[in-house]
């Protein structure tokens, strides 16, 4: 007889779309071991700290769930977005307050950012709070919560506090500072995000030159993103051009965003990113994504914590809070109006934010 503890809800299995055999110019990032022994995890400083100086971008393998487990955490993943499971008036109930309350629980449904020329997003998203409790979740989530605030909690303590303590030694900083402000049951916003984009119309593809998502850096400290095999994650490199990010199995992307390059003074780089159309052999395809989007305890102010920042974004004494900067940042993205940067016509948009400059690419 089996024990209860070992039935798990059943849900579809998602079956991962096949690897793009295209020949794409990919970043080439390097890779972070988090299950090597304490010694030498922490001996990967120095290229954390070179990659998050340059690339901003870097792989992390042999995190704690295997790959049995991550195709679970998949189907998981697909269960708010399938129709059969979550009707369309079902989801709106459950749809996020982005504009009002800068909080960005619940659904993103598509079409709710502008991309470009009038272009519309095809992507949907599911956000939780780390703590699931914060708000109701549709009825074909709610047996699976369990699941997910495990999931949650691996991706907090086994994930992103090991690297945010290569990235403070990286700042000769005692190896806990980042992470005494990334507590798990502190006040803040980090979230589990689930993602499926859908195809675009031949029609929007050519208005908006194949962009599905706007180039853009992540609002918060650290973004971690599971692997999957539809290519379309594409980011700036320091030359100027557009590369690919090539799927690994079962490994993570990792980026920092906003609120880390305020804390490391401009040291660690919040790289621009975007999501494009998959070469043609993954046309067609839905994608789907998993992620964990870490920003920094509410009250955490966004003030450099290193002796010599390399640049200081806010006026010394006016830096916001974690709180206010992801509220203003929720509120406006792919709603507000943007103007041209100037001498970039075309390329770059840009929003004024706190005395801020943010720019979003095309
Ligand atoms: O889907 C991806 O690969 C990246 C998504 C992303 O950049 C975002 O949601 O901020
Ligand atoms: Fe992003």
């Amino acid at each position: 007889m089996s024990s209860i503890s070992e039935e798990r809800p059943s849900v579809p299995l998602w079956t991962p779309a096949e690897p793009t055999k295209s020949e794409l110019e990919y970043a080439d990032l390097p890779t972070v071991d988090l299950s090597l022994p304490r010694d030498e995890f922490l001996g990967q400083v120095d290229m954390v700290k070179k990659a998050m100086e340059t690339h901003g971008f870097l792989y992390c393998v042999n995190h704690p769930y295997t790959v049995e487990e991550m195709s679970r955490i998949f189907s998981i993943a697909d269960v708010p977005f399938r129709e059969d499971l979550v009707p369309l008036e079902e989801k709106k109930k459950y749809e996020g307050t982005m504009k009002v309350s800068g909080s960005y629980q619940g659904y993103k449904l598509r079409e709710y950012w502008h991309i470009d020329k009038g272009v519309r997003d095809q992507v949907e998203v599911y956000n939780m709070n780390r703590d699931l409790s914060k708000r109701a979740h549709p009825t074909a989530l709610r047996p699976l919560l369990p699941e997910i605030q495990k999931f949650t909690r691996s991706n907090h303590f086994e994930v992103l506090h090991p690297i945010l303590r290569l990235l403070a030694l990286g700042l000769d900083l005692p190896e806990n500072t980042f992470v005494d402000m990334h507590g798990f049951d502190n006040a803040g916003e980090t979230y589990v995000r689930f993602m499926k984009y859908f195809p675009h119309t031949e029609e929007d593809e050519a208005k908006s030159g194949g962009v599905w998502l706007k180039g853009h850096t992540d609002f918060g400290t650290i973004t971690v993103l599971y692997s999957q095999p539809v290519s379309a994650l594409q980011i700036l490199s320091p030359d100027g051009k557009w590369r690919w990010v090539k799927h690994v199995e079962n490994a993570l992307v990792i980026n920092a965003g906003d609120a880390m390059e305020f804390l490391s003074g401009g040291i660690y780089r919040a790289t621009i990113h975007r999501v494009v159309q998959p070469p043609p052999d993954q046309r067609n395809k839905e994608r789907l994504g998993v992620y964990y989007f870490a920003l920094s305890d509410d009250n955490v102010k966004l003030a450099p914590v290193v002796p010599n920042p390399r640049e200081r974004r806010f006026e010394h004494g006016k830096e916001p809070t974690m709180e206010v900067w992801r509220k203003e940042r929720t509120s406006r993205y792919g709603q507000s109006e943007l103007r041209m940067a100037p001498g970039k016509e075309g390329r770059e948009e840009e929003e004024e934010i706190g005395g801020i400059v943010v720019k979003h690419y095309r």
